[in-house]
């Protein structure tokens, strides 16, 4: 076989699609063609990413490129049954069938391919049991399942190079086996599983906290919320219930807890993003956002960023050496080759591109009003967040003047966009990592289980940070509003707080910038938005102002908006109850003179949320007053002269050195 019968067996495949945007030709050389890599004149890698080829792959087609080492067909409508024929390309080391609309079982063929290192059939409707013929895939480094519809148990898989691995959310139950128990919980979401990292299986053996995702979201705030429908109570046994009994029902309370902590994230995620209310709901409704186009997904391990609420791997692609590829660009995604670049902002040097972007590793870090949000780890090491927006309703032009004003602003308390990407059905923004995820995060996550307080003068800091940035846009106009300023959209960029540019606004002038239905808020954010804001892209410098007051009460309870004292939103509650009863209990170890400090920051916060806009005070106002509340902890903490308070902790104006 040479490269000629790869063309056969590629335009074979291709022409069973009918129309689409792939160009493939005899007339030009078979190896410059859209998605393919030729090694030693033979096609080694497959990848057409999110080009729509719609219906069943054909059989007797693929199965003939024997040199085949990558195949990705991610991210596109393929229907029925993966080809068994796969599993006699003995060269394949990476398949990717992500989110396609494949059914049926999962071919043994495929079980038996030698050097198989990367499987990714997550987000199809596959079925059957996860058999225990995986165990022969000595060379599997991951294994992406989740999002389908496999049943049974867990086989105990002992594959010692497997370094990524979920199944969530699909219809397995029972025990993890032991071989799997190193993974942490997020593999195993939405589904009747027990043993380690999931809770005991039997009720009365000692509970072995999960791994937790490192900023599950939180606490006492949404302990009132239902928890997800695979949190099960089991029986007791008489015997034991009888001699322990208050020792069981601590045991079951605090492993509830940390199942809502792992498990009420990624529920939120998906039926957020899809609009339902459970998990499975999305499975099935998951499809619509499944069409069509390329998303920066990619090669390597997923990594447990602190940022990562929902450590959902998405991705996987080749760690095979690859094969010198032809000076094409952006040929995964098949759309007119001149548009297809990233644009990018600022003086930086551009040291990446889109194919860089589309080839990175990346993580889903969440799903928002706007789209969803991925750390990307380039090849090159660099680490950026992307930004794939959906449903823009912009005409193109008045995108592009409305992203080129978002990405000039320049200020050390927001957050850079560095570069966007524009066709027609993909638009994609790029900013600054920023590595210590959001305030949200950094306030509810991992409460109560032994995480450091967040001390009063990391506190106020995030605050005058987050102040200043919001000073700053508006005052690039009197129209100038951020729209959607809520905790999930105050980042950190480290851990040294004494820099100016440790906290910073995210998501700025999206609400303006996104058009139609995709202007409403989501994770609470419904909660921070002013009463006279109907429609985000209405939104103005004074209603910002009252989201921002909504902050600073958040900071100053502990309480996520939205959820506090049952359901009261945090306006109101605090109003009725104006007492430093209200201060979260973590700042109650604070000293007299900062708790006057905090009462002041909440009288500002209500002068914020007042309910007529035009009493509310401008972001200016607001910064000077935050400045005299931290120049007041500041001649405190001069006058102690010592560095640590009497509280045993950082003085409260040491804005300095690692908060955690
Ligand atoms: N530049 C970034 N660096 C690190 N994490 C980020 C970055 N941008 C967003 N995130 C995180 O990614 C997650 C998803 O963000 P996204 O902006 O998509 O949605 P959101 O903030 O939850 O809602 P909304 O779209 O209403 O702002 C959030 O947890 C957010 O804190």
């Amino acid at each position: 076989q040479d490269l000629n019968s790869d063309a056969s067996a590629l335009l074979a495949f291709i022409s069973s699609f009918g129309l689409t945007s792939v160009r493939w030709t005899r007339s030009k050389d078979t190896c410059t063609w859209q998605g393919i890599t030729c090694q030693s004149g033979r096609v080694t890698e497959l990848r057409l990413p999110g080009v729509g080829l719609r219906g069943d792959i054909p059989q007797s087609t693929l199965g003939n490129l024997t040199a085949l080492r990558v195949l990705s067909l991610r991210f596109n409508a393929l229907t029925g049954p993966i080809p068994p024929e796969l599993g006699d390309i003995s060269t394949l080391s990476v398949i990717n069938l992500q989110r396609n609309k494949l059914t049926g079982e999962i071919p043994l063929t495929i079980l038996s391919l030698p050097g198989l290192m990367q499987l990714n059939l997550a987000e199809n409707q596959l079925s059957g049991l996860i058999a225990f013929d995986f165990a022969k895939l000595t060379t599997l480094q991951m294994l992406y399942l989740q999002l389908n519809m496999f049943q049974g148990q867990l086989p105990d898989l002992n594959l010692t190079a497997l370094s990524g691995f979920n199944v969530s959310f699909n219809e397995l139950s029972g025990p993890i086996p032991p071989s799997l128990s190193r993974f942490d919980a997020t593999s195993f979401l939405g589904m009747p599983l027990c043993g380690k990292p999931l809770p005991p299986c039997k009720d009365l053996a000692p509970v072995e906290p999960p791994v937790l995702p490192p900023t599950a979201f939180p606490p006492h705030a949404s302990s009132s919320e239902n928890p997800p429908h695979t949190i099960k109570k089991h029986g007791l046994s008489g015997g034991a219930i009888a001699g322990i009994f208050i020792g069981v029902a601590a045991v079951l309370l605090v492993a509830a807890s940390i199942f809502i902590l792992v498990l009420r994230r990624p529920e939120q995620s998906y039926a957020r993003a899809y609009q339902v209310e459970s998990p499975s709901a999305a499975v099935a409704l998951r499809a619509k956002e499944a069409m069509g186009s390329p998303t920066p997904t990619l090669r390597g391990p997923p990594l447990a960023a602190r940022t990562a609420p929902v450590p959902v791997p998405v991705v996987v692609e080749a760690t095979p050496p690859r094969a010198v590829r032809p000076p094409q660009r952006d040929e995964d995604s098949g759309a007119s080759a001149p548009k297809r670049r990233l644009v990018f902002f600022g003086r930086l040097k551009k040291t990446y591109d889109l194919e860089d972007l589309l080839r990175a590793s990346a993580e889903v870090l969440g799903k928002g009003a706007f789209g969803t949000t991925y750390k990307a780890m380039l090849e090159m090491g660099q680490v950026v967040a992307v930004k794939r927006l959906k449903e823009v309703n912009t005409p193109e032009r008045e995108f592009r003047d409305k992203i080129t004003a978002i990405g000039t602003m320049e200020h050390p308390n927001v957050v850079p966009l560095r570069a966007y990407y524009y066709n027609r059905d993909e638009k994609l923004l790029v900013y600054d990592y920023m590595p210590m995820g959001s305030l949200s995060s950094l306030l509810h996550g991992n409460r109560g289980s032994g995480r450091p307080p967040l001390n009063w003068g990391t506190r106020s800091s995030i605050v005058l940070a987050a102040a200043h940035g919001l000073e700053y846009i508006h005052s690039i106009s009197p129209q100038s509003a951020h729209g959607n300023i809520k905790a999930s959209n105050i980042l950190l960029s480290g851990t040294n707080n004494s820099s100016p540019e440790w906290a910073r606004i995210a998501d700025h002038g999206l609400a303006h910038l996104v058009g139609g239905p995709a202007a409403v808020p989501t994770r609470g954010g419904a909660f921070y938005k002013a009463p006279e804001v109907t429609d985000l892209r209405r939104a103005s410098q004074k209603s910002d102002v009252y989201s921002f007051g909504v902050l600073l009460l958040e900071l100053l309870t502990g309480r996520a908006p939205g959820h506090a004292d049952g359901g009261v939103d945090l306006p109101r509650w605090v109003q009725q109850e104006f007492s430093d009863q209200l201060l979260d209990v973590e700042l109650l170890r604070e000293n007299q003179i900062a708790v006057q400090e905090m009462m002041r920051m909440m009288q500002l916060a209500m002068e914020c949320v007042g309910l007529d806009p035009d009493r509310r005070p401008t972001m200016e106002s607001v910064v000077r007053q935050i400045e005299d509340i931290c120049d007041l902890a500041k001649s405190r903490s001069d006058s102690m002269g010592s560095s640590i308070d009497d509280t045993g902790e950082r003085p409260l104006t040491s804005r300095s050195g690692k908060f955690l």
